[in-house]
């Protein structure tokens, strides 16, 4: 069974064991139907998200980690299994969830500023309001100056600032995040882990988000998940107990070179 993407409030909470969790995932499965038994991408799944929790997602190709964020995201239909969205607010609003690809996907006939509002024009905010709102985030995201210019004139990077502006600005409850700096050069990619990491702090969005860099997994969350190779199963959950604010420097302390090998090895499992 799978209950979303309406949104319950804690009163109406049915898990108390879970009580403080945003997201609930239960024994959740998943066999993509082909001719021949089936593709079986996920086993028995489960794992909680608290509110404003930063998690990461590891694990080897073709884990499903993917599958698991488009099952949680509405696009895939699981097996088994069970999805409990819970709000962080008492209102009965349905639950938000933006979704963010390796590949910026933006719409290559608007501008970037155009881009960044099109989530709120499709609600159908006002122009006016919904550009307001959108030159806000242009310049959370540093791209000032860049609110008139196409998605073919951006680097990979700022591509993906737009991306990330364009799923802020719905003020998601989740945000999904497959990938995002997969596609970067190596400096491009730790300059925006490291924005990213800014963003959040400011906004302490619920964030769920699939790497294959340890580092940057360690450098970012609040605990680290780590698939077994297909079918995927969570085969560690490790807290990273790492100071807040975090900096660049975080890096080289003993407490992240164990960490770092901790989840390495399990990913070798
Ligand atoms: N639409 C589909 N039909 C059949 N099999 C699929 C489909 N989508 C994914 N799979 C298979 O399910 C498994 C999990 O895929 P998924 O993309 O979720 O893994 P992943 O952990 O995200 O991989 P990667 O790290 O390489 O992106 C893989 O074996 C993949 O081939």
């Amino acid at each position: 069974m799978i209950t979303y993407p309406e949104k319950q409030t804690r009163s109406e909470r049915e898990v108390p064991d879970v009580a403080d969790a945003l997201l609930e995932v239960r024994n959740l499965s998943m066999v993509y139907p082909n001719g021949n038994g089936g593709v079986e991408a996920l086993r028995d799944v489960s794992f909680t998200l608290a509110p404003r929790e930063f998690v990461c997602l590891l694990g080897p190709s073709g884990s499903g980690k993917s599958t698991l964020l488009r099952i949680l995201a509405g696009l895939l239909r699981p097996t088994a299994g069970e999805v409990r969205f819970c709000s962080p607010s008492e209102e009965a609003e349905p639950f938000r969830i933006s979704l963010v690809f390796q590949d910026a996907n933006l719409m290559p006939w608007r501008t970037v500023i155009e881009n960044i509002a099109l989530p709120l024009l499709l609600k159908g905010v006002s122009r006016e309001q919904a550009l307001n709102l959108a030159q806000k985030w242009v310049f959370l995201v540093g791209l000032e100056g860049f609110e008139k210019a196409w998605p073919r004139d951006l680097s990979g990077g700022m591509a993906q600032r737009v991306a990330i502006a364009r799923a802020l600005i719905q003020e998601p409850d989740l945000l999904l995040l497959d990938e995002p700096f997969g596609a970067l050069d190596a400096l491009t990619r730790e300059k925006m882990a490291a924005e990213l990491l800014r963003l959040w702090q400011q906004q302490r969005t619920t964030v769920l988000m699939v790497t294959h860099s340890i580092s940057e997994a360690l450098l970012l969350s609040d605990r680290v998940l780590v698939f077994s190779a297909r079918p995927g199963r969570v085969v560690l959950d490790q807290p990273v107990n790492l100071p807040r604010p975090r900096e660049e420097g975080v890096r080289y302390t003993p407490t992240f070179g164990e960490l770092a090998r901790t989840i390495r090895q399990a990913i070798g499992e």
